[in-house]
C-alpha cells in the first residue's frame, strides 16, 4: 500500500502536497477518493524503483564480486618466469591453486596469467651489463603488481635465459645475470641465485614441448600420439618431438607423467634462429662485396630490389644489425629461389662433418619428422604477415615468398605502410628460410598437413610459450615435493648428457622430476 501511495504522491506534483484550501465533501468520500489517487503508481515511481532496485542489486553484486576476486587472489599461489629472449625480455606471472596437492592452472584470466614484453633482449647489454637492471626492474614491478602484497615472500620466481644469451662469452652472460641477480635479490620475492640461468636449448624445447601437450591433453597418453615442436626462434631453433628411431642419448631426453614416460628428441639449433641466420648472410655477403673486384656487384637475393640504405639519411636509414650492409659492390636483388638456396646454404654448413647415419642440419643427427607438430614463433608470425591459411600453408609459403621477394621495394612500402622497414625487410628471407629449413632439410613434404603454424593450442588456447612449460614442470616438481607422501607420484628422469642444463632440471634428474596428474582449469 505504501508503495503504491509512494507512486501515487509522486505521479502528480498536486498531489503530492496537502492543497491549502480543503475541499468539502463528504470526509469518508474525500478520504477514499484521495487514498485512491494517492494509491495508483505513476509512471514515474515505477522507473525510479526499478532504477532503484537495479541499483541497489549492482552495488550488492559489486561488493560480492570483488570480496570473491580478493578471496580468489588470496586462495591463489603465484609464480614468476621471466623469459631472458634474444629479442626481447618477458615477465609471465601464474596464478594456481593446490587441489589435493595438485596444481590447478587457468591460463586465462587476468589473476591467473599475465604477461609483459620488454625489448631489447638481456644480451643486448653485453657492453653495458648494468643497463639490463632497468628492464629486470620493470619487469619485477609489473609481477609485483599482479601478485597480492602478502603473497611475494611465498612466490617463487626465476630468470631463465635463452640463446641470445648463449650465444655471449660466460663471462659475459655471468656479469649480465649478477645484475638481474642482485635485482631480484630485492624483489621481496623468493629467489636463489640458481633460480637465475642460461637454460640449455634442449630444456627450452622440452618446456614448449610440455606446454603443447598439456594444451592438447596428450599428456599421459600414447607417446606415439603427442605433438612435436618446430620453434623458429631469433637466435636458435627448436626440434622436439617422441621419435620412433632409435635417438643418440646426447639428444635424448625422458620425461614420465603419470605412468607414461616419454622419450624425447629435443635439440636446439644455436645461430640458426631467423634473426641470427638473416645476420649470418649479410655477413657472408658483405664479405663478398668487400673482397670482390672493383666492378664486381654482389647481390643480395633476399632483399627486395629497390631497397637503397641511404648512408646520409638520418632516423629513416636503417641500420641493420651490425655496420652497414650495403655498400655500392652489394645490390639489393630480391629473387625468392636463389634466397633459398643461400639459406639452404646455411643450414647445411658443416653437414660434411656429419659424425651420425644422417644430418638433415648442419652436422647435427634430427630423426625423420613423424607425428603431427606445431611450427611457432616466427613460423607464425610469418603466416600471419602472409595471410596464409592452414591447410598447404608451406607449399603458400612459395608462393608468398616468390612474390614478395620479387616485388620493388617501394612497392612493398605502399603495401605494408605501417610496417618499419628493419620489419618488413625481414619477410623475403623468413619465407624462404621457412621452406629451406622444414622442406628442404627437415624433409616436410610441401602439402604435408601434419605441421600447422600455431601460437597457442587447445580448446582455450593456451600460448605456446616455453615458459608456461618451464612454470608447469616447475610446479608440479615443487607441488610433488610438499605434497601428502601418501599422494600417487610418479617419478620421471629427465635425462641429460653433454650439456648444461639449469637447476630446476638438475633437480629433477637427480631427485626425480614428479609429474602429477595436473588438473588444468581450461
Ligand atoms: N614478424 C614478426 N616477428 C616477430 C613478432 N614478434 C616477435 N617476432 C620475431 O619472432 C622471434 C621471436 O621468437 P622468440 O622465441 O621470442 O625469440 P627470442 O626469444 O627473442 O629469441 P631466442 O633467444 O632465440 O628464443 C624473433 O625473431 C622476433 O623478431 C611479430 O609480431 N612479428
Ligand atoms: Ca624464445
Amino acid at each position: 500500500m505504501q508503495r503504491s501511495h509512494a507512486r501515487s504522491r509522486l505521479k502528480n506534483k498536486s498531489d503530492m502536497d496537502p492543497p491549502l484550501h480543503v475541499h468539502h465533501t463528504q470526509p469518508g468520500r474525500q478520504r477514499s477518493s484521495l487514498a485512491k489517487s494517492k494509491c495508483k503508481p505513476t509512471k514515474k515511481s515505477i522507473i525510479l524503483v526499478i532504477i532503484g532496485s537495479l541499483a541497489i542489486a549492482l552495488a550488492l553484486f559489486f561488493v560480492c564480486y570483488t570480496f570473491f576476486l580478493r578471496n580468489r587472489k588470496v586462495s591463489l599461489r603465484y609464480s614468476v618466469v621471466i623469459d631472458g629472449g634474444s629479442s626481447g625480455t618477458r615477465a609471465h606471472v601464474f596464478g594456481y591453486r593446490i587441489e589435493s596437492g595438485n596444481p590447478v592452472f587457468d591460463f586465462r584470466g587476468d589473476e591467473s596469467y599475465a604477461s609483459m614484453k620488454l625489448s631489447p633482449g638481456l644480451s643486448s647489454y653485453a657492453d653495458n651489463p648494468e643497463g639490463a637492471s632497468v628492464s629486470v626492474k620493470e619487469l619485477v614491478e609489473f609481477a609485483k603488481g599482479r601478485v597480492p602484497e602478502g603473497k611475494l615472500k611465498e612466490s617463487d620466481i626465476r630468470l631463465m635465459a635463452t640463446a641470445g644469451m648463449r650465444l655471449l662469452e660466460l663471462s659475459v652472460q655471468e656479469r649480465i645475470l649478477e645484475v638481474a641477480r642482485r635485482v631480484l635479490r630485492s624483489s621481496g620475492f623468493k629467489f636463489q641465485d640458481e633460480s637465475a640461468s642460461v637454460i640449455s636449448g634442449s630444456d627450452e624445447g622440452i618446456y614448449a614441448w610440455v606446454v603443447a601437450n598439456h594444451a592438447l591433453g596428450s599428456l599421459g597418453g600414447d607417446p606415439l600420439q603427442t605433438t612435436g615442436i618446430v620453434e623458429l626462434g631469433g637466435a636458435s631453433t627448436q626440434v622436439t618431438f617422441v621419435s620412433s628411431e632409435h635417438v643418440p642419448s646426447e639428444f635424448s631426453r625422458t620425461i614420465t607423467y603419470g605412468n607414461v614416460s616419454y622419450r624425447i628428441y629435443s635439440h636446439s639449433f644455436l645461430n640458426l634462429g631467423q634473426d641470427a641466420a638473416h645476420e649470418k648472410l649479410w655477413e657472408s655477403l658483405n664479405n663478398l662485396a668487400a673482397n670482390s673486384t672493383e666492378k664486381g656487384i654482389v647481390t643480395d637475393p633476399c632483399t627486395p630490389k629497390g631497397y637503397i640504405l641511404d648512408k646520409n639519411s638520418t632516423g629513416e636509414g636503417i641500420v641493420l644489425p651490425g655496420e652497414s650492409k650495403f655498400t655500392d659492390s652489394l645490390q639489393a636483388a630480391g629473387n625468392f629461389s636463389k634466397c633459398r638456396s643461400a639459406a639452404f646454404t646455411i643450414l647445411q654448413e658443416g653437414k660434411e662433418k656429419c659424425p651420425y647415419k644422417h644430418c638433415s642440419i648442419g652436422s647435427t643427427f634430427t630423426p625423420n619428422l613423424r607425428g603431427s607438430f606445431l611450427a611457432t614463433e616466427n613460423f607464425f608470425h610469418t603466416s600471419k604477415f602472409f595471410g596464409l591459411r592452414e591447410k598447404d600453408w608451406l607449399s603458400e609459403m612459395i608462393i608468398a615468398g616468390e612474390s614478395f621477394c620479387g616485388d620493388d621495394w617501394s612497392r612493398l612500402k605502399v603495401k605494408h605502410p605501417t610496417f618499419k622497414d628493419e620489419s618488413l625487410l625481414r619477410y623475403c628471407f623468413s619465407s624462404a628460410y621457412i621452406v629451406s629449413m622444414l622442406h628442404d632439410s627437415l624433409g616436410v613434404a610441401l602439402d604435408d598437413q601434419r605441421v600447422e603454424f600455431a601460437s597457442e593450442a587447445g580448446e582455450k588456447g593456451i600460448p605456446l610459450d616455453w615458459a608456461l612449460g618451464a612454470f608447469i614442470l616447475n610446479t608440479a616438481t615443487a607441488t610433488s615435493d610438499s605434497s601428502d607422501p601418501h599422494e600417487k607420484h610418479i617419478c620421471g628422469q629427465i635425462h641429460k648428457k653433454h650439456s648444461s642444463v639449469d637447476q630446476m632440471v638438475n633437480q629433477s634428474a637427480n631427485r626425480c622430476l614428479q609429474i602429477n596428474n595436473l588438473d588444468v582449469l581450461l
